[in-house]
């Protein structure tokens, strides 16, 4: 049997599968854990690497692998190929200032939204790479100085996988150079005019791959694919097709599909990313996801099955108690600077499973605001498929289908991020056109009646929370 291994080095944690690249079968996995925070020295992820690659029983075997990983975080390398200063993490919104500046720059509003998406795809916001070198160069002018190449955090993995023999040895692919802000997934090329015009000088940037090439080489002499972000891994995992919209629930929160022509939202709402195949991945990104649970039961005293069990006895919208979870600021709408509320407190709803309920409901209500952006941009939802972690979640899973007004299909639990780079390495091994076909398990339909006035309540909250917080 030829095995190959997948990585997911996520926000939270570092997975790791080693599967049959025949048939795509799990034979082992190991996972560990990552810093908290939204600055990491990339040296954290490198030992969460390490430690699980042991736990999933060493690579001595592995015929090829590849890494998925958290997109946007900005890793800065001098000329000796150290790393210059902690990465700031896709979650860091203290670049928001800099993302206004740059729109301002191309004009501003509608217009420089649109220069930007007709440039890039997307409209940078906080997150994005572009937006942490101009803070960057602001705020820190020494460690800019020694700054000579920037890639991010898959990149970075991969290049060291591959014995980090020079800048000129990074490598990159289609789906994560597009989240960077000097990538035009419309043209395939760099926009090193962007990069200069925020960081005030031109860097080294990764070669980027096609789908299937050769990013290095192991030791052993095993290739390294190209990697991506974990969202076109995660579409590689499921096996997502036009049609298919995805809806991932991690620490963030995302909404995309695959299409065959690229996005470019002036609004800033739709990013307009690739994919891993040579196709492309528009997406809706939420900062406030499955840490929205995650705070919900720690400030109920609960664990999170105890928080399903809470939110599921209350009534479908909670009696109006509502909760917008802007628990980290919000990029989708871009609001960096706001924090969460719970709105319709009563003494009726002031019971810990109200309290459950809005923590879900809230949470889904962000995601249902992106699936109408996508659709809006023409994507079809012909199938919902929900995964991340907080899909183990079955309240989640239940409460779905009222929020979204759709039946929404839930794969087997498992690490569809780490299972896209392994299927990607599968492929860098058998080469071809199109990725190798895995069966993908048996997955579970939720359906339900869409409950509309979850809604309406949500929207109402919403539109509270935006009044009184800045734009970015
Ligand atoms: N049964 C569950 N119910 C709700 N949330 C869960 C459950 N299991 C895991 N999670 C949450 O999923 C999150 C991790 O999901 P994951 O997709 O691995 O995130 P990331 O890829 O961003 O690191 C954590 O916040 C964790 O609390
Ligand atoms: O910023 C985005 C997408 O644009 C996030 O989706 C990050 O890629 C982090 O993903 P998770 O660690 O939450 O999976």
């Amino acid at each position: 049997m030829t095995l190959v291994a997948g990585v997911d080095s996520s926000t939270q944690s570092c997975k790791v599968v080693i599967r049959d690249a025949e048939t795509g079968t799990l034979v082992r996995a190991g996972r560990a854990a990552h810093p908290d925070g939204t600055e990491v020295d990339p040296a954290a992820w490198w030992r969460a690497l390490q430690e699980a690659i042991a736990e999933a029983g060493g690579l001595d075997d592995v015929a090829a692998l590849a890494v998925g990983g958290q997109q946007h975080g900005m890793v800065c390398l001098d000329e000796a190929g150290a790393v210059v200063r902690p990465a700031l993490l896709w979650n860091d919104t203290r670049s928001a200032g800099a993302a206004a500046e740059l729109v301002d720059e191309l004009g501003g509003g509608e217009s420089g939204g649109r220069a930007w998406a007709d440039a890039v795809g997307s409209v940078p916001v906080a997150s994005f790479t572009i937006t942490k070198l101009r803070w960057l160069a602001r705020h820190e002018p020494e460690n800019a100085a020694r700054v000579v190449a920037v890639c991010l955090p898959h990149d970075w993995l991969t290049w060291r996988l591959g014995g980090a023999s020079g800048l000129d040895a990074l490598r990159t692919d289609r789906g994560d150079a597009s989240g960077t802000g000097y990538w035009s997934p419309a043209t395939g090329e760099y926009r090193l005019d962007l990069l200069e015009r925020a960081f005030g000088r031109t860097l080294a940037v990764p070669t980027v791959l096609g789908p299937a090439e050769v990013a290095g080489r192991r030791p052993n002499g095993a290739p390294l694919g190209p990697g991506t972000g974990d969202n076109a891994a995660a579409a590689l995992g499921v096996g997502a097709l036009p049609g298919d919209v995805v809806v991932s629930i991690g620490t963030s929160g995302t909404v995309f599909s695959v299409a065959d022509s690229p996005a470019a939202d002036p609004s800033g709402t739709v990013a307009g990313f690739a994919d891993a195949t040579g196709r492309f991945l528009p997406l809706v990104c939420t900062l406030n996801a499955a840490r929205v649970l995650d705070a919900a039961a720690a400030m109920l005293g609960v664990s999170l099955d105890e928080l399903a069990k809470l939110a599921l006895s209350a009534p479908a919208g909670a009696d109006g108690l509502v909760m917008v979870p802007y628990l980290e600021g919000e990029r989708t709408p871009n609001r960096p600077l706001a924090t969460g509320a719970v709105h319709g407190l009563t003494l009726r709803t002031s019971t810990p499973a109200h309290l459950a309920r809005a923590a879900v409901e809230g949470m889904l209500c962000a995601l249902a605001d992106g699936l109408d952006a996508m659709l809006a941009h023409g994507a079809t939802a012909n199938r919902i498929i929900l995964v991340g972690g907080g899909a183990r979640s079955e309240a989640v899973r239940r409460i779905a289908p009222e929020v979204f007004g759709c039946p929404v299909l839930v794969p087997e639990p498992g690490e569809y991020v780490a299972d896209g780079a392994a299927r990607q390495a599968a492929w860098v091994l058998a080469g071809g056109e199109q990725p190798p076909t895995w069966s993908t398990g048996r997955a579970q339909e939720y359906a339900g009646d869409g409950v509309p006035r979850i809604r309406e309540q949500y929207a109402a909250a919403r539109g509270l929370v935006l009044d009184r917080t800045a734009a970015a």
